[in-house]
């Protein structure tokens, strides 16, 4: 894997300057725009297993308060820095900005390597994080409320709830302090591949438009797209499986250790069947195994999703690539440079900061449903149903026909909370892309989707800091 992690926060703010450029605002409130507030490093004992003491460094970066509260995931990785922590709270303003859902930008970190610890040892530094982060109100569900991110998932965020509410225990909204719980800790139905769904929805907006994929020379629609997808975790994982299911063809997969290649196509619950028993996605039965991980974004594809981590299309590999559309699950896998190769070899490519917002987009239904204390539907879908098959008997009664028990109950089905969550989910990433298109039509000068995108939230924010003036 190629590092490009000291220039991350750089790559970020040029992305920015860039795309700055293409507007009217004084370069005060750009700069307001563009600086991260305040970073809060840490660093705290964890006792190990056998009873030696490690000192742990952890950071929470928060990018900007123009709303409240902060969102962003928190990372467990032993090679994260403040530079990656603040260019990741960077990219969630902006992308909290895209698709309207109304939280600033901000993201944690621990440096640590999980593959080193016992279940045991995660959980106290899990917990002590959280109690640092409540100790200078970097937590709460009116302040920053943080989300899984690489290296975490639903139960590390039990662990972050369940300290927050020990600690804050009269607060009635405790739960909302945190989002990607289980279910049955104040979770919602659809986080879990949240992610993915809204990377999967990015494709689907992106091939929908024929002309724009004539130009790509390739055909409309998911179906029959030979895709190759870096990372098989909470995000990678997940569109490997809606692009599979919509009949795209998944030709290549990688993790850490190493990929696997078929041309064909891989049966993708084989595939993670053979890494739950094994371990590793090697030497899966009916493909290549590569023992070079990054080969695999070189392989011969329509589509690739880079969903592991950032720097990973480079200036060094980025004229190899062979995809017609990149699709950024991770945040920042192309640097600035690769993004200008990319372009000049035609290569669409569908940013971080719009592809990857469907975990924050259904962390945001997660926060209101904390709020409200009700799940989302639980009050009105027997009244749907109701109402629905009272229309159904109307129609019987006025036509003369009868609908079988069968049709009945597909069409008078209320929505359940998963029902709701996805369907929530597909209009906002469909509202945004439409946004994103419609400024790289209008404004010809603005050349990659990565500019409109940014050009459209900097144009977002920008409005809220104006409208809200300067503070005191
Ligand atoms: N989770 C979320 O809701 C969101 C995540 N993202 C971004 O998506 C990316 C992935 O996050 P997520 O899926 O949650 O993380 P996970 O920890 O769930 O999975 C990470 C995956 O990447 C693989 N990986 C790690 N290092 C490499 C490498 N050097 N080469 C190839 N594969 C590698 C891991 O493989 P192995 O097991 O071998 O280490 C694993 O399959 C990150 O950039 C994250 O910031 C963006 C928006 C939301
Ligand atoms: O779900 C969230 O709040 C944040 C997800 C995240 O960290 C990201 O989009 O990079």
């Amino acid at each position: 894997m190629t590092a490009t992690r000291p220039n991350f926060y750089a790559n970020v703010s040029r992305t920015f300057d860039l795309a700055a450029a293409f507007g009217v605002y004084p370069p005060g409130l750009l700069d307001q725009i563009k600086r991260c507030n305040s970073v809060y490093l840490m660093e705290f004992p964890l006792r190990r297993a056998n009873g030696s003491i490690d000192v742990i460094r952890a950071w929470r970066a928060e990018h900007s308060h123009h709303r409240l509260p902060l969102k962003g995931g928190i990372r467990y990785s032993p090679q994260v820095n403040q530079d990656e922590v603040t260019a990741l709270a960077t990219l969630m303003t902006f992308k909290c900005a895209i698709v309207d859902v109304p939280f600033g930008g901000a993201k944690g970190a621990v440096q640590i390597d999980t593959s080193t610890c016992t279940d045991d040892e995660i959980e106290r530094l899990t917990r002590r994080y959280t109690h640092e982060l409540v100790k200078k109100n970097f937590i709460g569900p009116a302040l920053d409320v943080p989300a899984p991110d690489f290296g975490t998932g639903s139960r590390e965020m039990a662990w972050i709830a369940d300290t927050y509410v020990q600690l804050r225990p009269n607060q009635i909204d405790a739960l909302g302090c945190v989002t990607g719980k289980p279910v049955d800790e104040g979770g919602i139905h659809g986080r879990t591949e949240a992610t993915g769904r809204g990377v999967f929805f990015a494709l689907r907006e992106v091939c929908a438009h024929t002309a724009d994929m004539q130009r790509l020379g390739l055909t409309p629609g998911i179906e029959g797209k030979r895709v190759v997808v870096q990372g098989f975790g909470k995000v990678g994982y997940w569109v490997a499986r809606f692009c599979d299911e919509a009949g795209a063809r998944i030709v290549g997969l990688a993790e850490r250790d190493g990929a696997i290649a078929a041309p064909g196509g891989l049966d993708l619950e084989q595939v993670k069947q053979h890494r739950d028993a094994t371990g590793s996605l090697l030497h899966f039965a009916g493909a290549d195994t590569l023992s070079r991980s990054a080969d695999v974004l070189e392989l011969d594809c329509d589509v690739l999703i880079p969903a592991a981590l950032e720097g990973q299309i480079t200036a060094s590999n980025a004229d190899r690539i062979r995809a017609r559309i990149v699709v950024e699950g991770a945040n920042g896998p192309t640097t600035p440079e690769a993004d200008e190769i990319l372009h000049a070899k035609g290569i669409l490519v569908v940013p971080d900061i719009y592809a990857n917002a469907g975990g924050v987009i259904v962390s945001y239904f997660e926060w209101l449903k904390n709020l409200s204390h009700v799940g989302f539907g639980r009050l009105e879908k027997r009244y749907q149903e109701s109402a629905y098959g009272r229309l159904l008997s109307t129609i019987e009664s006025a036509t003369g026909t009868t609908i079988s028990a069968d049709e009945r109950r597909a069409v008078i089905r209320g929505a359940d909370e998963l029902t709701v969550v996805n369907s929530g989910l597909e209009e906002i990433m469909a509202v945004a892309y439409a946004e994103i298109r419609d400024t790289l039509l209008r404004r010809p000068e603005i050349r990659s989707m990565r500019m409109a995108a940014m050009v459209n939230a900097i144009n977002k924010v920008a409005r809220s800091y104006l409208s809200m003036g300067v503070f005191p």
